[in-house]
């Protein structure tokens, strides 16, 4: 489901893994049991739900590589929060593995759990997590207190960070005195001032009204333009998955149902319930030239375009007569020739189950 283009992240160091994660509410199972995968996983599942258990977690394995930006997306209750409290290990999990850089953050001491948090993880909270009586310049600049940084250096950084997020001259407000959108934009800033390597930001825009959190979302790919952290992030909103996200893990009761890019769950979606949450999706905004490409089709003469481009940039080129694209690669999206009439039959055929690269 990865791609495999040299410029995608798929392609760069795995940056943090979990394999086969289990969380389990309710009286801890026996940890000399062996939950098994697959079929063996859900009946596991299946038996602690009947014994009064919840198993929030339920073998759960992917790769978040370096620059990426991982979406976890679910309805409530699927076990998100979970997800991300096991990765940062704010909570245990009951089985499985968790590797940072290749190391096993289960192995990792009180102390050097501490110690990953404040210098390799940065995190973002849908309800801001401000300090009401802190000022924006002390809100940003208080994580860089707690690994003891001294004063002017770390107001040099916050600054900075304040000037990163777009709020130069708010430095002395209040949170109270700042919008919602303005909010997280502190939250954002304070979470980049100890240089995260890696990134969880939890639902970050679902208190701000859709105007707003449209803008955060561009000013957020933006910023990731810009720095390349490797991103974990959480949404329950598929619209805001599909545009955020490199891949997207779709999770249902505690268990994922299908890793992909947005055109994967779009154009191959693993299964009813998949293609039931991307149906109101607009296609042609999220599937990019490159994804529908064939490789090595190029055609003499036809038009070109580049592969990151979203196919409805396309749509005036057909409805004026256009017939033939040249399809050049671009970033993470590759390149090929693509016909107008194969451009119109996968935007129609959206949401079956179809495998649209071996369609004509
Ligand atoms: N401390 C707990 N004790 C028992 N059950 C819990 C606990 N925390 C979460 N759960 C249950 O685990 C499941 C997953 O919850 P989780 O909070 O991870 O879901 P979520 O997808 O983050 O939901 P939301 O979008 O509403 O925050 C739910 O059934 C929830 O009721």
């Amino acid at each position: 489901m990865t791609r495999s283009s040299a410029a995608s992240p798929a392609s760069r160091p795995v940056k943090i893994s979990c394999r086969n994660l289990w969380k389990i509410y309710g009286t801890p199972p026996d940890r000399a049991m062996r939950p098994g995968q697959g079929p063996a996983a859900a009946e596991f599942a299946r038996q602690l739900r009947a014994a009064g258990r919840v198993p929030a977690l339920v073998d759960a394995s992917f790769d978040v590589h370096e620059g990426e930006i991982f979406v976890i997306m679910g309805l409530s209750g699927s076990g998100k929060s979970t997800l991300i409290r096991c990765l940062t290990r704010l909570i245990d999990a009951e089985f499985g593995e968790v590797r940072l850089d290749g190391e096993d953050l289960l192995a990792a001491t009180p102390k050097q759990l501490i110690d990953i948090r404040r210098h390799k993880m940065g995190m973002v909270f849908q309800n801001f997590g401000l300090m009401p009586h802190l000022s924006v310049l002390e809100n940003v600049a208080y994580p860089l207190k707690l690994q003891g940084e001294a004063k002017p250096a770390r107001e040099a950084r916050a600054r900075q960070m304040i000037s990163l997020v777009g709020l130069d001259g708010r430095e002395q407000a209040l949170p109270s005195q700042l919008s919602g959108g303005q909010q997280q934009r502190v939250g954002i800033a304070r979470s980049l001032a100890v240089e995260p390597d890696l990134w969880f930001l939890d639902e970050p825009f679902s208190a701000l009204d859709p105007m707003i959190r449209r803008q955060m979302q561009d000013e957020f790919l933006d910023l990731q333009r810009r720095l390349h952290k490797t991103i974990v992030f959480i949404t329950h909103d598929i619209a805001e998955a599909c545009r955020l996200a490199d891949r997207i893990a779709i999770l249902r009761d505690g268990r994922i149902i299908q890793i992909g890019t947005p055109a994967d769950l779009l154009l191959r979606p693993a299964d009813d319930y998949v293609a039931e949450f991307t149906a109101d999706i607009s296609p042609a905004s999220v599937i990019r030239v490159g994804d529908i490409a064939r490789p090595g089709q190029e055609v003499a003469g036809a038009r070109t375009v580049a592969g990151d481009l979203p196919v409805e940039a396309l749509l005036t080129d057909i409805a004026t007569g256009t017939t033939d694209f040249a399809v050049q690669p671009a970033g993470k999206y590759g390149g090929g020739g693509l016909t107008a009439a194969r451009v119109l039959r996968i935007l129609g055929r959206h949401g079956r189950q179809d495998d649209e690269t071996a369609a004509g």
